[in-house]
């Protein structure tokens, strides 16, 4: 069966416990993906990441960048991250997200996999200045990759696939029981961005 064939349906929530993650389906035609995914490739400042993790120096294949409505900063892995001011396009296109999603969100983590060979290893979006219960809304542009959830405590896994135009929104306790995942896969040689929207709280630190 070719998955691809079949345009992902709405969900009010893919998890069966422990977190909500909504899947809102592709809120953008394949044509309007393809040309945000070309501008953002062009025109968002990428850069590897990198930082120390267990004293030992990293910098990832995956290419970032962070934007925001202030040039926040924290600390993660040995390193001060800094957000960059908005680049307008992608403002625009929070404003549609908030939008759709019914809230507000003050920046913007971007990731780019040139292809299947690069992907995000298990984690939780749990940093403080987050705050408890995190809405991030996952925009995702390019090839379709498979991403996946992995309860802390339990055996229970949730595995989607991320198609170019789907949202996603992670929301209440998601990040405190569940981690998650882009899963690598040789044979995607297309590139892909995820754009994570995202509230900063700057009281926190
Ligand atoms: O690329 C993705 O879909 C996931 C990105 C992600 O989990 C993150 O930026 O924290
Ligand atoms: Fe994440």
């Amino acid at each position: 069966m070719n998955l691809e064939l079949f345009a992902p349906e709405r969900c009010d929530n893919v998890l069966p416990y422990d977190g909500i993650v909504q899947d809102y389906g592709l809120v953008l035609s394949a044509e309007h993906s393809e040309r945000y995914l070309q501008y953002f490739l062009q025109h968002l400042a990428w850069q590897p990441d990198e930082g120390l993790l267990f004293g030992q120096y990293y910098r990832t294949q995956r290419q970032v960048v962070w934007y925001g409505d202030e040039q926040y900063q924290y600390r993660y892995s040995g390193a001060v991250k800094q957000a960059l001011l908005w680049q307008p396009a992608l403002w625009r296109l929070k404003q549609q997200i908030e939008q759709w999603v019914g809230h507000p969100f003050n920046s913007c983590l971007a990731n780019l996999y040139q292809d299947g060979t690069q992907g995000l290893g298990w984690h939780s979006d749990d940093e403080p200045n987050l705050g408890r219960h995190a809405v991030i809304a996952s925009l995702s542009l390019g090839a379709t990759r498979k991403f996946c959830f992995q309860h802390k405590h339990r055996a229970n896994k949730v595995e989607l696939l991320l198609h170019s135009g789907q949202l996603l929104v992670m929301r209440g306790t998601t990040q405190h029981y569940w981690k998650h995942a882009l899963m690598k896969s040789n044979r995607i040689i297309q590139p892909r961005i995820n754009l994570t929207f995202r509230y900063f709280h700057t009281a926190i630190e």
